[in-house]
């Protein structure tokens, strides 16, 4: 099938992870769909594990996007981002850094204006840019950056059975309680009630707002959070017209019973949110940042080094990442769909 549609852009992700492996098995997967995407890799790089994990896989050189949808019927096209270093299994190199970065950069640039439809991460391991100066938490932050003043990243889990939006996202646990303010669960809970009807044509999305506390705080007996802070934010979202209703006792909102009744669940802070997107579906969850000027999904989980190199490394979230950044592409009229 050909498509008429510009292609997603992929990054390369830590090279001494998954990344590669779970690339070219995302190509095997989707070469039939009519869903191209090329990706920023180091060419020699990607033959390489091509090779070494005996995936039939032909890598093709591009130098222009536009040549990527023709060269996907044939084999996986790379515009090359050549590595500094060579790339050890399992233990990412400062020195590829850079090269991770400007994947990241020139991706970005595609998918914003234009010559991409989306753009698709695979993971990076953070520690290794923070040694050479990277001072973003992760790549939701790196892009709110990368997009410019007056946009707002907002990070969404989503999967079949659940959709999760953290209020803090890479902050230790004790700043992340401490730093839980009525605004920014307003903020958060705005941003995931215009993401999900911008990328997910969803008319009037159902919000579940966690508690922080056992119980919901019991009445205050066990934290007065959700009555200081949770419940205002819901009576101001309510104001505004969202649905947004809870706080909803943490430990049994996520039940296969307690989740038909809302569309996404906005969280205190990150593992509430993880936790159980990940548990329920790992294989099939995606990571989507809304509120950027563009498209941007990536898969669930990180570089996955301790299985590097072995040829055990699953596709599904990446290819779920795939498929759901090509609808939201098409959400936005971006004349995609599969
Ligand atoms: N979007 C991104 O760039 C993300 C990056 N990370 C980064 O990844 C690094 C490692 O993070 P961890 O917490 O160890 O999580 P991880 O997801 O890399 O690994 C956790 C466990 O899941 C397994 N696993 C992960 N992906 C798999 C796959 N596709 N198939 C089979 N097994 C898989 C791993 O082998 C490991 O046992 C950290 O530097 C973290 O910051 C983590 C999440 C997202
Ligand atoms: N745990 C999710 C995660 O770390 C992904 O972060 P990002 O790199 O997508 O910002």
């Amino acid at each position: 099938m050909r498509s008429l549609a510009p292609p997603v852009a992929l990054t390369m992700g830590e090279p001494a992870g998954i990344a590669a492996e779970i690339t070219l098995k995302a190509w095997l997967a989707l070469r039939n769909t009519g869903s191209p995407f090329f990706v920023l890799q180091d060419f020699d790089h990607l033959s390489d594990a091509a090779g070494a994990l005996s995936l039939s896989v032909p890598v093709i050189s591009i130098s222009r996007s536009d040549e990527a949808s023709e060269a996907f019927n044939e084999g996986l096209p790379v515009m090359s981002v050549p590595l500094k270093a060579p790339v050890a299994v399992g233990r990412p190199d400062p020195r590829n850094a850079s090269s991770v970065v400007d994947a990241i950069r020139l991706a970005t640039e595609m998918a914003a204006s234009g010559p991409a439809a989306a753009l698709v991460t695979n993971p990076i391991q953070k520690s290794a840019l923070y040694e050479i100066g990277f001072c973003f938490p992760g790549h939701t932050e790196f892009l709110e950056h990368l997009a410019g003043p007056g946009h707002r990243a907002t990070m969404m889990l989503a999967s079949e059975q659940l959709k999760v939006i953290p209020v803090s996202i890479h902050e230790p646990l004790s700043a992340a309680v401490s730093g839980i303010s009525t605004a920014k669960i307003v903020e958060v809970a705005r941003a995931a009630d215009a993401g999900l009807r911008r990328d997910f044509g969803m008319e009037r999305p159902r919000l579940a707002i966690a508690g922080l506390n056992p119980h919901a705080g019991e009445q205050g007996s066990m934290g007065r959070e959700e009555i200081d802070v949770i419940m205002p934010a819901i009576e101001t979202l309510g104001r505004e017209g969202i649905d947004a209703h809870g706080p909803f006792p943490p430990d049994t909102m996520f039940t296969a019973r307690s989740r038909a009744g809302y569309d996404a669940a906005i969280c205190m802070y990150h593992d509430q949110a993880l936790i159980p997107i990940k548990t329920l579906d790992v294989d099939g969850g995606v990571n989507v940042t809304l509120g950027l000027p563009f498209v941007r999904t990536s898969p669930d989980h990180g570089t996955a080094l301790d299985i590097a190199g072995k040829g055990i490394a699953d596709p599904g979230s990446l290819v779920a990442a795939m498929r759901m950044a090509i609808r939201i592409a098409g959400h936005r009229g971006k004349g995609f769909g599969e």
